[in-house]
């Protein structure tokens, strides 16, 4: 009974967290062996809302509903259905983003990569909060806390050319340690192939791989997954699953139950929530703390709706001001990422789960002991800062953004994936990818009405800082030197497939990546971390909101800024980080 399906009556706890996410179920398993804690989740349970698609792997990466056109194929029991703005500078297209919406939030429908950022970018961090903690020696017990980490099986991984790099001491790996971290035991050999072009063009292979504060060259690396069955490892299934064993944990998980308001008393201190579920409207009360932790998106609109954000925009919608924050829903940062395609001859995973023979034995390989393709999970990815031959067209002012990063910071990350290609005449569409690490251009995030059901108003900004384009376009070319190594020469078939072989000048390339762009779903910052008189900033380094009382927003909101790389290692961190900071009374 410790979850239930809607609230049907008022109810009172010591810490209530809305958003039973990636972040929240993290801070509330943590809270829960010392204090009540409440999880207000608007989703249910992924394992009935979504068959087997959050649990394998391979199923996880081909849901339909990730797609971003604007006509997607839904699946409105697991996914938001956010759409952003026509983007401008974009195509003019509207992007679908998706967002976990189920207990484990987006961990539950995420790529499952696992790796962490530069030390760079953590001391930057630390810098602009004024905040020493935030950097990586400091945090590392934080990351280390949150994960086991089960070294490569080279007999079940059986992908002698995809050799793991990596530091067995990346992780705490004691019963306490509730993610599982850990290598797919199946990689199609596409990708063996296609990561080769990358050490063929000057990316050498990391020699510990990207849980150590440095993302230079490229790695084979680990995903959010338990190596005993290979199946994916969920804040839910591993924080949530371990603090409900323990019987004496006091955590209540309210399920399709939606929090539409923080209520705050006289003294601007935060008392509750108001909760909407099946069975009305109730309020949980907290007595210590409200957490939010809706993500980049829905934290934001929350924060507004509860009269906390801009001025001008609370008053246009007739919501009493409780804290005039002009930072929040500003300030979004996000990665965008352009392919080159060509056909190839070796297979992609796919390839192996086309007939009902193929499935029916992939099948088996996976059921006995978590092998197969079914297995396949994260692949090779390879980080760098452009060569110089490709940075002479750079206007000064790119230039002098990019020096403004810090040193260890990549500027494009690049990774190789194979589709089956039967729609274009191949056996495989492979392709090399360049996602841009130092994106300039910034969005927002607003609220269209003062009603939680109409979704926010989400402008990416994608490509409307000049400087974004200039460095993409130099990617792609980088991308085609890869192309063009003759690591991939006995594997090409055909000319390129896309941009093709007509888009040559930097003028054509800029358009493609304007009509062909796509989000790797790294959003970041609408709730950013600053120093204390930050106008822009809306909490401080421990995660409390400026101008109110009980108040954390704990989710990938909060950073400054979008980390190089992928963000849910270090979404991990930063719950365990703040969970610790809440129970020492910080
Ligand atoms: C498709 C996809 C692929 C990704 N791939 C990777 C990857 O391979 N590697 C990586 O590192 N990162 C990846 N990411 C990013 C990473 O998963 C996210 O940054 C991270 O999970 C965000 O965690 P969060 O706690 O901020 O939000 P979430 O995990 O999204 O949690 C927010 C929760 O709040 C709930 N909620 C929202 N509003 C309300 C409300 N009003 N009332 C009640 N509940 C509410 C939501 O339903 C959800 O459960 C990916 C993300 C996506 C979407």
């Amino acid at each position: 009974q410790r979850i239930q399906s809607g609230v049907s009556t008022k109810a009172s706890f010591d810490y209530v967290v809305i958003g039973g996410g990636t972040a929240g179920l993290v801070v509330a398993s943590r809270l829960a062996e010392f204090a009540s804690v409440a999880v207000i989740e608007a989703g249910g349970l992924y394992e009935v809302d979504n068959g087997n698609a959050s649990t394998v792997p391979y199923l996880g990466i081909t849901m339909p509903f990730l797609a971003a056109d604007e006509n997607y194929t839904p699946n409105s029991l697991m996914d938001w259905d956010l759409l952003s703005t026509p983007q401008v500078a974009a195509g003019n297209r509207r992007v679908h983003y998706a967002q976990g919406k189920t207990l484990g939030g987006s961990s539950a429908i995420n790529s499952i990569g696992y790796h962490r950022a530069t030390k760079g970018a953590y001391k930057r961090w630390a810098d602009l909060v004024n905040d020493q903690s935030y950097t990586f020696d400091r945090i590392l017990p934080y990351f280390k806390r949150s994960c086991a980490l089960t070294p490569p099986d080279p007999k079940r991984r059986n992908a002698p050319n995809a050799t793991v790099k990596f530091d067995p001491f990346a992780c705490g790996n004691t019963p306490d340690n509730p993610l599982q971290v850990s290598w797919s035991h199946f990689v199609d050999a596409a990708r063996t192939w296609l990561a080769l072009a990358l050490p063929a063009i000057g990316q050498p292979l990391s020699s510990k791989g990207f849980n150590g504060g440095e993302l230079k060259g490229g790695a084979w690396i680990p995903g959010t997954v338990d190596a005993k069955d290979s199946t994916r490892s969920t804040s839910k299934n591993s924080y949530l699953r371990r603090i409900l064993e323990k019987k004496k944990a006091q955590i209540t998980i309210y399920l399709h139950s939606r929090a539409t308001k923080i209520v705050f008393n006289d003294s601007k201190r935060a008392t509750g929530v108001v909760v909407s579920s099946a069975q009305g409207e109730h309020v949980i009360s907290a007595k210590k703390e409200v957490i939010l932790s809706a993500g980049v998106f829905l934290s934001p609109q929350l924060l507004m709706l509860s009269g906390i954000g801009p001025a001008k925009t609370l008053s246009d919608f007739s919501i009493n001001i409780t804290s005039d924050l002009p930072g929040v829903g500003q300030n979004l940062w996000d990665q965008i990422f352009v392919g080159v395609t060509h056909g190839i001859s070796p297979p992609a995973s796919g390839a192996y789960l086309v007939s009902p023979e193929q499935k029916a034995i992939a099948l088996e390989q996976y059921n006995a002991n978590g092998t197969g393709p079914y297995s396949t999970g994260t692949g090779y990815m390879s980080f760098e800062k452009l060569p110089a031959q490709y940075r002479t067209n750079f206007s000064p002012r790119t230039a002098t953004l990019l020096s403004q990063f810090p040193a260890d910071w990549p500027e494009i990350e690049n990774v190789p994936v194979g589709f089956p290609g039967g729609a274009f005449g191949v056996t495989t569409v492979g392709a090399l990818s360049a996602i841009l690490q130092t994106p300039s251009s910034r969005g927002n995030v607003t609220i269209r009405s003062a009603n939680i059901a109409d979704a926010p108003v989400i402008n990416l900004g994608w490509l409307t800082d000049e400087a974004d384009g200039e460095i993409l376009v130099a990617a792609l070319k980088r991308v085609r030197e890869a192309w063009a190594s003759p690591a991939l020469a006995n594997i090409t078939v055909g000319p390129e497939l896309f941009p093709g072989s007509a888009v040559t000048s930097d003028a054509a390339i800029l358009n493609y990546i304007k009509n062909n762009a796509a989000s790797i779903w790294h959003a970041s910052a609408t709730c950013k971390m600053g120093k204390a008189g930050d106008r822009s900033a809306v909490v401080d380094s421990k995660a409390r909101v400026f101008g109110v009382k009980g108040l954390r927003v704990v989710d990938n909101s909060i950073p400054p800024f979008s980390l190089p790389g992928h963000p849910q290692a270090s979404v991990y961190m930063l719950a365990e980080k703040i969970a610790d900071d809440i129970l020492k009374g910080r």
